[in-house]
């Protein structure tokens, strides 16, 4: 693989807080318009692995690069679309005013491209009328929808997802799983997202990493992993690699 192809490499990185060491060591890429998967139990260092990659947490160890630069230089040029585990719309705001906040962020005055952005989001979102609702009033399923829109919308060159489907129903689950599917397909993304549910990832990722207490327990495509260790699925591997079933 030539450095232009890749979208993100991480090389040995490490990370302490406190006395704790969190990261212990990982090292993995990404090549352009892949979906790549961060998988492991709670605790592993998903998050703190997408923070650091998202340019939020700037000190650690080892190299990371975005794109070829660092992860705040990558940031700060609007390369990086990142959603965090916990993010919520301004609940006093419609659907639509939350697309129009974001993209103005990313758009940087261009008004022409800011109504292109808002325009995808809507379409992304999927939520017709309710869009011009107050974002207080939606589902929880809703607001997810909303939000991952808001983060594709602007069609980052990395889009960053912490747990996309964390906390909510089937239903709500399987729409955003294929938004992201569809995105991906149609636009050639590059994306990478967390997830503690294997079956997931294995339903949408090219590539996956399997972390278990911040170290890597097992890296490549899905069905290798699971082929490797002549197991059903993702999550007896997981259970196979990490606890020796
Ligand atoms: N600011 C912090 N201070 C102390 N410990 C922290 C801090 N941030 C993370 N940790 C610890 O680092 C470890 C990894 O946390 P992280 O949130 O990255 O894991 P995760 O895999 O995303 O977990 P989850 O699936 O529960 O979101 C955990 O043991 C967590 O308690």
């Amino acid at each position: 693989m030539t450095e232009n192809q890749l979208a993100v490499s991480v090389t040995d990185l490490r990370k302490k807080i406190g006395n704790k060491e969190i990261l212990k060591g990982l090292s993995f890429n990404v090549s352009n318009g892949e979906v790549f998967g961060i998988v492991g139990p709670n605790g592993a260092g998903k998050t703190t692995t997408l923070r650091i990659i998202s340019g939020i947490i700037r000190s650690y160890y080892g190299d990371v690069k975005i794109f070829g630069l660092a992860p705040a230089e990558a940031k700060q040029r609007g390369y990086i679309s990142y959603m965090p585990e916990d993010a919520f719309p301004y609940e006093k705001l419609t659907g639509y005013e939350n697309l129009e906040f974001y993209a103005e962020l990313y758009a940087k005055g261009d008004k022409e491209l800011k109504d292109k952005y808002v325009k995808l989001g809507v379409e992304i979102s999927g939520l017709g009328k309710r869009i011009y609702d107050k974002t207080a009033e939606y589902s929880r399923g809703m607001k997810r929808r909303l939000i991952i829109a808001r983060t594709l919308m602007v069609m980052p060159k990395l889009t960053v997802l912490d747990e996309p489907t964390s906390a909510l129903d089937v239903e709500s689950a399987v729409r955003i799983r294929n938004i992201i599917l569809d995105m991906a397909r149609k636009y050639n993304m590059t994306i990478i997202l967390s997830s503690h549910n294997m079956l997931e990832v294995e339903y949408l990722c090219d590539r996956i990493i399997l972390i278990n207490d911040g170290k890597a327990v097992s890296y490549g495509k899905p069905e290798e992993i699971i082929k490797s260790t002549s197991s059903k699925n993702l999550e007896e591997a997981f259970l196979k690699l990490v606890f020796g079933d």
